[in-house]
């Protein structure tokens, strides 16, 4: 049996990546240089991979893709990231300048996109993580994404309506585009995916990117996997004219991020955005001192509530796709272990303090998405009369903005699930 750790420590860099290669052709197809190898390459080697296998396998386009990302934040800067990183070396595919729209902001006396263009850092957002030089920090949306053939929506959600609004008019007509964003739009109209918002407010076709993926591991090039999903349009162009599944791997895909496409676009959002509604859940618990056991049971519940959701207001999502990709059951996992969804609910339980008031004092500026996105799919339920079969989703949006209290989390749990607790003597039916 061939050994990747006696290959490892005694070959040559060449050497090992030809046995890991052969290796893992014998296998499984290979995407691209193995994680083991890139952690032991210089920063030089890794922008200049001489074995790109990605590359090799995804044909040229007529005219390479110019990219923007539409956002900054620790989720935004590090997508634009890896996208930069993956522009530069498949220059067949993309074209190498990658502009990030940034919400202008003055940090100690200097433009936040005059840091990053000359200290190729985003001190404010996503401090100490080194960026690519031809990521363009560029504070004018109009300018930023009217060459744009793909456009990465990477924003707070509750941001999205002001920028679409800017952008209508501005944009290619056939530009292409994925969301990273995590929540839904709620109108009387309905509840509807971001990327469906997208679509109909721009008339573009828009995917979506989700999965266990916390900005500060992907950024610090930690191995982790994703989820991208995409439909082809009908006024598709063609393979080598278009975007399609392989160019989607080509621009998110890297050896600490891997990338799965498929077509479920509603599966991955709905995962995306529930999960940090169930996060705060878990961060109550945390905060109470409960334990694992306590954040176990949240997430038991939350999953089944995530699926019957879906299910339920978006017949096409897959149930397979919560428990077989990144964007479902292993996003929960991490979001409800680290993530800061957890973190606010946390202080929340700990402080008392509101959990605005949590997300200011924690966060710098960043958002925990799960305090707009319970708001959200408490309004979409109420206007269909069904909170009482979304038990979790409700207590806690009862907790964040109708100041019930935390340690009847179990009660309300299964209160609101129709379990009859005989009252005491003496306590009366109102
Ligand atoms: N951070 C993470 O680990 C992950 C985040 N996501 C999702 O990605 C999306 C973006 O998140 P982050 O990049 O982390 O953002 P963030 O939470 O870091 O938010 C800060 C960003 O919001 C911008 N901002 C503030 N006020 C604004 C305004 N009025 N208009 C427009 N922009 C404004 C700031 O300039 C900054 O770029 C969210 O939906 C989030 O749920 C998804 C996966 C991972
Ligand atoms: O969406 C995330 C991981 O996939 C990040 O979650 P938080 O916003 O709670 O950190």
């Amino acid at each position: 049996m061939f050994s990747i750790s006696r290959i490892t420590r005694t070959s040559s860099f060449t050497t090992q990546f030809r046995a890991l290669y052969r290796f893992k052709h014998s296998a499984r197809k290979l995407q691209s240089i193995p994680f083991s190898i890139y952690k032991k390459m210089s920063a030089a080697d890794r922008l200049n991979q001489t074995h790109d296998i990605l590359s090799e396998s995804v044909q040229a386009v007529e005219n390479p893709f110019k990219v923007t990302v539409i956002g900054s934040g620790n989720w935004g800067t590090t997508i634009s990231k890896v996208v930069a990183e993956n522009a530069a070396l498949r220059p067949h595919l993309f074209v190498k300048r990658v502009d990030m729209w940034v919400f202008e902001e003055t940090v100690d006396g200097q433009k936040l996109t005059e840091i990053i263009n000359t200290k190729h850092q985003n001190v404010k957002y996503l401090p100490n993580i080194d960026l690519p030089e031809n990521l363009v920090a560029n504070p004018d949306l109009v300018s930023a994404v009217k060459d744009a053939d793909i456009l990465v929506f990477n924003i707070p959600h509750q941001f999205l309506p002001r920028i679409v609004s800017q952008l209508q008019g501005n944009i290619k007509k056939d530009a292409r585009a994925i969301s990273c964003l995590k929540g839904f739009d709620v109108s009387k109209d309905g509840v509807k995916l971001l990327s469906t918002y997208v679509t109909e407010k721009l008339g573009i076709t828009c995917g979506a990117l989700s999965g266990a993926n916390l900005a500060p591991e992907v950024a610090k090039e930690n191995w982790s996997e994703t989820t991208v999903a995409y439909e082809l349009p009908k006024d598709f162009k063609g393979e080598g004219k278009d975007v399609d599944h392989a160019v989607l791997k080509a621009l998110f895909h890297r050896p600490y991020f891997h990338v799965n496409v498929i077509d479920d676009v509603a599966g991955i959002s709905v995962a995306g955005a529930l999960k940090n509604v169930v996060a705060l859940g878990c961060g109550f618990v945390e905060g109470l001192g409960w334990g694992n056991n306590a954040s176990a049971a949240i997430q038991r519940v939350g999953l089944g509530e995530i699926i019957k959701f879906g299910q339920m207001f978006f017949p096409d999502s897959r149930v397979e796709t919560y428990y077989q990709e990144s964007a479902g059951v292993a996003d929960l996992i991490t979001t409800c272990s680290g993530g800061r969804n957890v973190r606010v609910a946390t202080h929340m339980a700990k402080t008392g303090k509101s959990a605005e008031e949590c997300e200011k004092e924690l966060l710098n500026g960043q958002s925990a998405q799960g305090i707009h996105t319970c708001k959200e799919v408490h309004e979409w339920l109420a206007e269909c009369g069904k909170t009482d079969e979304f038990v979790l989703f409700e207590a806690v949006y009862q907790i964040v903005y109708e100041n019930a209290p935390m340690d009847t989390l179990p009660d309300m749990i299964e209160d609101l699930q129709g379990v009859n607790i005989p009252k005491e003597e003496g306590e009366h039916s109102e």
